[in-house]
């Protein structure tokens, strides 16, 4: 470890602390190391090093102010060989990125999300339909609402059932993707970059990019030829991939940044946004008096002869607390994405130098004992306590409110879309059913695993099973007729659907 680089685990020669470094459920670990280096810790990797974050003053600050010099990825030769360096995520801090950014940045404002609700709203009640008729299925139903709200918000055409060949087809293309990712599932190419060099026939791995690649690019040019085919024929819905066909020369896009555009937001924005749903579940089932809470103040401002509309959240302070606490119990993404720093940066006496890789381990800080009580225990009230929901008298620096969602220049660019997600969803579930936990072949109980997860780097609660009920048959039928109503709206993203979903 050179000298001015925050302290860390000892070091062994060559490696550094590469052999430490965990494979399953990273911000575990590197949670343990925040609570004994401290806030701000550094990590040799090879000659490479790692920076982790757990403090949010040092966050904001360099994360946020000094985000010009911290908003470049760390190089991801995989990616980049397998996208062209076209993928916005996995994107270092190039004109193409910058491009695709700008272009998110045009196509998905405020303005665009709200139009976009519709659509939301339309999804949203087909998943309380879905979850009414077939209770056991909730968790797919979710991952189908949405899949379905952004690729019809993306490429205007909707899925309206689980088992349709479009979401097979995404989720295998997802997931062979997130497994050439995974840290071990390819040699350490960016900490021994002689490795690039190795002849295709040797390197299973440049095949399994190219295989990769090929998916990717079925799936993303697929859904763009759609889009175009349903321009030709006059089909128009206001869908991200219409207006960025219609600006591309304004917005220095071409086909093939179009297609990776529409792709790449499509990846990031539909298991985030059902990760996210699928743990408010959980945590429903398991904290009853939590869900209890906020049935009442559903009771209360939305009643029985109505559903919940946007609108009602500001006079729902419990279920906004439910939902921030929801992002700090389960984050999304516990240790964000990585960032890397352009410059050199000296922070706290340290120095953080020029392509050091940057962790905020969100779930370190979300988890810190010193600032909430019980920080693993789900208790939307600590945000009716104080207003950052840490514990009275802990003062000093927050994260900003938008923390579950990336920092700087890098911040999530589908972020209105998802809270609108979440809220919609989260006051409908609310307001429609009771969640409660399985019952077992003895008759009792089953405890819900509220620690449960899958063990990658955006975590998703394994299937769990629970019982879903309507609150009462009045909210049975309301959803019956409101999905009825849906029609109307699902009819403008059903024109490049099979005949079988139409
Ligand atoms: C619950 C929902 C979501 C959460 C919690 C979430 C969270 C995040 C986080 C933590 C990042 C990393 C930011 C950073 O590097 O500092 C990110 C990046 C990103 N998100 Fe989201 N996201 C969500 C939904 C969405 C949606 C709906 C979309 C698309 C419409 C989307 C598109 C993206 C993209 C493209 C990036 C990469 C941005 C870049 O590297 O420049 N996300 N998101």
């Amino acid at each position: 470890r050179e000298r001015g680089l925050p302290p860390g685990p000892p070091t062994v020669p060559i490696l550094g602390n590469l052999h430490l470094f965990p494979t399953e459920s990273p911000y575990y670990k590197l949670t343990e190391w925040a609570r004994k280096y401290g806030g701000i810790y550094s990590l040799k990797v090879g000659a490479g090093t790692v920076v982790v974050l757990t403090d949010a003053a040092a966050v904001r600050e360099l994360m946020d102010r000094r985000s010009a010099t911290t908003a470049d990825r760390p190089p991801m030769h995989v990616a980049d060989r397998t996208t062209g360096g076209l993928h916005m995520v996995f994107a270092r801090s190039t004109q193409t990125w910058k491009t695709l950014r700008k272009t998110a940045a045009a196509v998905l404002t405020t303005q665009a999300s709200t139009r976009h609700l519709l659509i939301q709203h339309a999804e949203a009640t087909q998943l309380l339909h879905d979850i009414l008729h077939s209770p056991q299925s909730f968790y797919t139903d979710i991952q189908r609402y949405s899949v379905s709200v952004i690729l019809s918000i993306l490429f205007g055409k909707r899925v309206p059932r689980y088992d349709a060949p479009e979401i097979t087809t995404f989720f295998n293309t997802l997931h062979q993707w997130n497994g050439l990712l995974e840290l071990g599932a390819t040699p350490p190419v960016d900490i021994i970059p002689i490795l690039k060099f190795v002849p295709e026939r040797w390197a299973k791995w440049k095949r399994d990019c190219k295989r990769v690649r090929r998916l990717q690019r079925t799936l993303f040019f697929g859904l763009l030829e759609e889009t175009k085919e349903r321009l030709r024929v006059g089909e128009v819905n206001g869908c991200y991939m219409e207006e960025v066909l219609a600006r591309k020369v304004e917005l220095g896009m071409d086909d093939e940044m179009a297609g990776y555009s529409g792709g790449a937001l499509l990846e990031a924005g539909s298991e985030t946004t059902s990760n996210y749903l699928q743990s408010l579940v959980l945590a429903l089932v398991a904290y009853p008096d939590a869900q209890k809470k906020a049935h009442e103040e559903m009771d209360r401002v939305v009643g029985e002869h109505r559903m919940p509309t946007l609108d009602d959240l500001e006079h729902m302070p419990y279920i906004r607390a439910m939902i921030l606490e929801t992002h700090r119990f389960r984050p999304v993404a516990p240790l964000a994405l990585p960032h890397a720093t352009l410059a050199a940066e000296e922070y706290g006496g340290y120095t953080i130098p020029k392509g050091a890789t940057i962790f905020v381990n969100v779930w370190g800080i979300c988890h810190d004992p010193a600032l909430y009580d019980k920080p693993e225990e789900f208790i939307p009230d600590r945000y009716l306590l104080t207003e950052n929901g840490k514990k009275p008298g802990v003062h000093g620096s927050d994260l900003k409110p938008s923390f579950p969602f990336g920092f700087g220049r890098r911040l999530c660019p589908g972020i209105h879309l998802a809270q609108n997600s979440i809220n919609i969803n989260a006051m409908n579930l609310v307001w429609a059913f009771n969640f409660n936990p399985d019952i077992g072949a003895d008759g009792n109980p089953i405890p819900s695993d509220t620690g449960a997860y899958t063990k990658g780097a955006a975590p998703a609660p394994l299937p769990f099973k629970c019982q879903i009920t309507p609150r009462t048959p009045g909210k049975a039928k309301m959803i019956e007729r409101k999905f009825l109503e849906a029609a109307d709206t699902f009819s403008k993203f059903e024109a490049a659907l099979g005949s079988e979903d139409t």
